[in-house]
């Protein structure tokens, strides 16, 4: 039977990022995408030039659609800006009992954008992270979301424990912000136990999308079935190859590759 997986996440015009990444994503991964858009942005590989958030009835109008008719068997969610959009995110995955939620908590663009309102950040941490299958951080949005600051692998640990105990059953921190040099290291917390998935870090300033496609590997590995720790390193090997693999496309950050890891005959 196909699975069927849903983005709800903002729309990124250069393509990198967003739910361009993510629907490119799901169908490397040979899963049906679906999307509810929370935002428009005029984005480039240079930065973001505009945002331009939906009204959240219309989000909750784009899920209600999907929900009566569609059932995704697996959801991700990636940048809703503001608590509203939160708020009618949560609903429809509680009204629906959408399950494998993975929360990428987008908050920054790579450029310095905002790409969730501050305020934002509590309706996130109450209504949101209690429904969350997964969470995947990247270091500052762990730090932001914990109150904590992360320099070492202890802290990591200890950033992992506070998400878990806010209602995430998996909380997976990425690497790719990490101060230290050779790996990009990701960690991931079941509640029970650590583990870690390593790999070289690439010299490259084409890393655009980079957390929106990992979360998106993974909500498409969960759909199909995996467990969380195997779709956790398909979407680690998903990443380093649309990263190592790259496209150079524009003059600033450019998009990693989306069929790198097909073309490598490890895919469908
Ligand atoms: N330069 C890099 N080399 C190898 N892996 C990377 C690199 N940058 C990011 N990654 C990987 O990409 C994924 C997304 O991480 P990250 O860039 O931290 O997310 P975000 O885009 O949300 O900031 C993680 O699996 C991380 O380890
Ligand atoms: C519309 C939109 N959503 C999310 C992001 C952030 O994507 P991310 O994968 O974290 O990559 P960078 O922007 O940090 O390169 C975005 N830029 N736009």
């Amino acid at each position: 039977m196909i699975k069927k997986v849903l983005t709800i996440a903002g729309s990124d015009s250069g393509g990198g990022a967003g739910i361009q990444a993510d629907l490119k994503t799901f169908q490397e991964l040979g899963v049906f995408g679906m999307s509810a858009v929370t935002a428009v942005t005029a984005q480039n590989t240079r930065g973001v030039h505009g945002v331009y958030p939906m009204d959240a009835a219309a989000v909750a109008s784009q899920l209600d659609a999907i929900g009566e008719d569609l059932t995704p068997d697996a959801v991700k969610t990636g940048m809703l800006f503001n608590a509203e959009i939160i708020a009618a995110a949560a609903e429809a995955i509680n009204k629906y009992r959408w399950e494998n939620v993975v929360i990428d908590p987008v908050m920054i663009a790579k450029g310095g954008s905002t790409l969730l309102q501050q305020e934002a950040i509590q309706a996130m941490k109450e209504v949101l992270i209690p429904l969350a299958a997964v969470i995947t951080p990247n270091i500052p949005e762990a730090e932001a979301l914990t109150g904590t600051q992360i320099h070492t692998e202890e802290d990591k640990r200890e950033a992992c424990r506070i998400l878990h105990q806010m209602g995430a059953r998996t909380c997976l921190i990425k690497g790719g912000h990490e101060e230290n040099g050779d790996y990009s290291s990701d960690l991931l917390y079941d509640g029970q136990a650590f583990y870690e998935m390593k790999s070289p870090r690439i010299e490259t300033r084409h890393t655009h999308g980079t957390g929106c496609t990992f979360s998106a590997a993974l909500a498409a590995e969960l759909a199909a079935g995996r467990a969380i720790r195997r779709a956790a390193e398909t979407a680690k090997t998903f990443i380093q190859a649309a990263i190592e693999d790259t496209l150079e496309i524009g003059s600033g950050h450019g998009p990693t590759n989306h069929w790198a890891y097909r073309k490598r005959g490890t895919g469908i």
